[in-house]
């Protein structure tokens, strides 16, 4: 996935995972970095034929599916390039009060924006809309960025997850054969994000998992948490600790020996990603794997009562410590031990694929791992890298995400520049092409990570804006690129915090960017498409079923650290957009999905009938 699909990774222990690398280079370094190869030999000025035709010549035993895009009846190509802007987690939120932080922040060029007759409007990026099991569940990056690349929705992992739960296919799956080898004599550990978030994993997931072992005969159960508080309130992992406590004692009675063996917050331990931090991915390992943390408590309500430390100055459940649990002679009561089976119940990708290598690779450097227990039974709840097919064996397949936008852009000769920082790096790329790691083609497309900082971002809310903003407008002024990709991630980032002060400002400083890069996209006569994957920003506070903000009994209100489930604002426009190029009126309901047919028809070409519609007319 992104850079991570070759650096720091050891080397694999499978051949094909090599192979996958070599074919799919890495994203190149900022600043020094070289565009792409041939991208100037090929110039796209005009829509290149489709290669359709000499593809089937060169694999004639393949059916090849025909990519060719058609013009479009009446809108010509720009001369300049379309550009889509995500303002990553800006909701469009019907609470408009002081709790908004895309409300409260002074934004004259969204204000501008809004006030355009006809080229603003909000789509849907929850729910069902973005493949989500129900309208109750909020947007996420995942689903919006897989929604937004590939124009269609698919059923989410969440979704399969409970559909092989329900119908029973997870238990006669390979993945499942494989870590039902440890039931009888060994341990089966489960590690993943203890909440009912819905996002990176559920709770009642977990819960029908553990029930399937032992119903299924396992005999020993050890569960490795990590805390959440970003996708939940701060402070709720105590009660999924308790449910989940009272879950393993029902099981006990049952004659399993099951137990929580360790855990820590999700943002300090196991679920780094785009390599942002490795250091939290070996923090996870020691904990998770050899025992080992700065803390040991006997048990893991305990544990993370007084790692939350006081009432007044609490420590988020975000950024709790690695702790372990031991028994009473202070033993880890569950290390991974040669033999044992591993499952990573998180079905969402981004946050799994270091840990999974950590597990998977025989052969792995980035971090000494001390012990790597031998013949483990390791398995994902999902495949979450198809390209590097890793991990090798899970539980449930992944959802499969066919002819994204990025493919019709290669096979038509569409060059691609896609920018974001480390953060959001994997969004713009890997979701954006279905969960494909690397370059579908490097000669038609550069990807360039800006690397994020490593703080907490409330306390540098600007994050890289600034410097993504820069390479764009390099990017743009290049005239390479028909298609320019930008992730701006502080909305999202900032707003993951809770701190609504330095959200406005996140809000401020994306705005600002925002304005720079549409006056360069005039400058070349360019189009774009400015819009959002998810609400976050746009409510900061708990909020009670009337949408009343909920306070603290000291009268502090309690900040909203989650994603929201607003509707998102996208807006259109550019000096080479017609005049007569307007949102249509007859899809009400448009969402995320809507957007690559809407993207494909502002480059002047047809959208492929499989895409959602397009939202505009001419
Ligand atoms: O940080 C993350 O992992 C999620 C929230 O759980 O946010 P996003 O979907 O915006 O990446
Ligand atoms: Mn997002
Ligand atoms: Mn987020």
């Amino acid at each position: 996935m992104g850079k991570g699909c070759g650096g720091a990774l050891g080397k694999g222990k499978k051949k094909d995972e090599a192979k996958a690398q070599e074919a799919k280079p890495a994203a190149a370094e900022p600043a020094a970095q070289a565009p792409a190869a041939s991208a100037e030999s090929k110039p796209a000025e005009t829509p290149a034929p489709a290669p359709a035709a000499a593809e089937a010549a060169t694999a004639p035993q393949k059916m090849a599916y025909d990519y060719t895009l058609k013009p479009h009846p009446v809108l010509a190509p720009p001369t300049g390039p379309v550009m889509v802007c995500i303002l990553d987690g800006f909701g469009e939120n019907e609470f408009k009060d002081e709790y908004n932080a895309v409300h409260m922040a002074k934004t004259p060029t969204v204000d501008a924006l809004r006030a355009v007759p006809n080229r603003f409007r909000t789509i849907k990026a929850h729910g069902t809309a973005v493949g989500l099991p129900s309208d109750a569940d909020m947007g996420n990056s995942e689903v919006g960025h897989n929604a937004l690349g590939s124009g269609q929705v698919v059923d989410q992992g969440a979704r399969l997850v409970d559909i092989a739960l329900e119908t029973g296919t997870m238990f006669e799956g390979a993945g499942w054969k494989l870590i039902s080898q440890a039931f009888p004599a060994n341990t089966v550990h489960f590690i993943g994000l203890l909440s009912d978030g819905g996002v990176h994993s559920r709770a009642d997931q977990l819960v029908g998992c553990l029930r399937g072992a032992v119903a299924r005969g396992a005999k020993r159960v050890r569960v490795h948490i990590l805390t959440d508080g970003r996708d939940v309130p701060d402070g709720s992992s105590i009660k999924f600790v308790e449910e989940l406590e009272a879950e393993m004692a029902a099981l006990r009675e049952k004659g399993c020996d099951i137990a929580i063996a360790s855990g820590g917050g999700r943002m300090k331990v196991t679920m780094d990603r785009y390599e942002a931090d490795w250091a939290m991915v070996k923090a996870g390992w020691d904990a998770h794997v050899l025992g080992k943390a700065p803390h040991q408590f006997t048990d893991a309500k305990t544990a993370v009562t007084t790692l939350r430390g006081t009432d007044e100055a609490p420590v988020s459940d975000q950024y709790i410590d690695p702790f372990v649990i031991v028994d009473k002679n202070g033993a880890p009561v569950g290390t991974i031990q040669d033999n044992d089976a591993v499952v990573l119940f998180n079905f969402r990708a981004d946050r799994m694929v270091e840990i999974s290598k950590a597990f998977e690779y025989e052969d792995f450097s980035t971090f000494d791992r001390e012990r790597f227990p031998e013949n483990l039974r390791f398995v994902g709840m999902m495949q979450y890298d198809g390209d590097l097919k890793l991990p090798a064996n899970f539980l449930v397949p992944p959802p499969e995400i066919s002819h994204v936008s990025g493919q019709y852009f290669v096979r038509n000769g569409i060059t691609t520049f896609a920018c974001s920082e480390t953060q959001k790096f994997g969004h713009v790329t890997f979701f954006w092409n279905g969960n494909r790691s690397g370059y579908l083609d490097a000669a038609l497309e550069q990807y360039l990570e800006i690397p994020s900082d490593k703080i907490e971002f409330n306390h540098a809310p600007d994050m890289k804006a600034r410097e993504i903003t820069a390479a764009s407008k390099e990017a743009i002024l290049s005239g390479k690129y028909k298609v320019v990709r930008v992730n701006f991630a502080n909305p999202d980032m900032v707003g993951h915090t809770g701190d609504l002060g330095a959200t406005i400002r996140a809000c401020e400083t994306v705005d600002a960017c925002v304005k720079e890069l549409l006056e360069v996209m005039d400058s070349v006569n360019g189009r774009w498409i400015v819009t959002s994957d998810h609400g976050n920003a746009d409510d900061m506070v708990q909020r009670d079923k009337k949408g009343r903000p909920i306070f603290s009994e000291e009268g502090k209100a309690l900040p909203l650290t989650s994603h929201t489930l607003a509707p998102v604002p996208i807006f259109i426009g550019g000096a080479g957009l017609p005049d007569t190029v307007v949102f249509r009126d007859d899809e009400p309901e448009g969402g995320l999905a809507n957007v690559a047919a809407t993207t494909i028809n502002l480059l002047g070409y047809e959208a492929p009938s499989i895409y959602k519609p397009s939202l505009i007319k001419a």
